[in-house]
């Protein structure tokens, strides 16, 4: 049983057209409907940040092995500029889509860190 359903049965099973706690049974249904939505867009936000992280923590080998700096300033303005567009284009906040770029590319820039420093330590033990 859902946390919004009832328990009586397909309707509220009161013959009001209202479950117990007084709302609507067709907003109910309604509030359960995008929330099943909701939750698969979350659910494949998820699993594209983990392919994306995925593909970021080869860059950060990559680049560790290169010694290449762990954050390129100028990829990030352009992607920036990209995803402004985007956002745009889908009728979504241009900075929103921006400071959620800048939130994952600060945490990929501190993996790309870490992996870069245990790249170093193993190569003072190597040997
Ligand atoms: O493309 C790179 O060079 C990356 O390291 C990936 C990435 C990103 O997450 O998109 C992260 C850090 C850089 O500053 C730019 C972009």
């Amino acid at each position: 049983m859902s946390d919004l359903d009832n328990g009586t049965g397909n309707g509220t099973g009161n013959g009001t057209g209202r479950a117990a706690d007084g709302i609507d049974e067709s907003v109910t249904a309604e509030l359960a409907r995008l929330r099943d939505s909701i939750d698969n867009i979350d659910a494949a936000v998820v699993h594209m940040l983990a392919e994306r992280f995925k593909c970021t923590q080869q860059v950060g080998h990559l680049k560790a092995r290169h010694q290449l700096p762990p954050a390129d300033p100028g990829r990030e303005a352009s992607q920036i500029a990209r995803l402004r567009q985007l956002a745009e284009n889908a009728k979504l906040d241009p900075a929103f889509a921006e400071k959620l770029l800048n939130f994952i590319i600060a945490e990929v820039i501190r993996h790309h860190e870490t992996i870069a420093e245990e790249a170093v330590t193993s190569e003072g033990t190597s040997s």
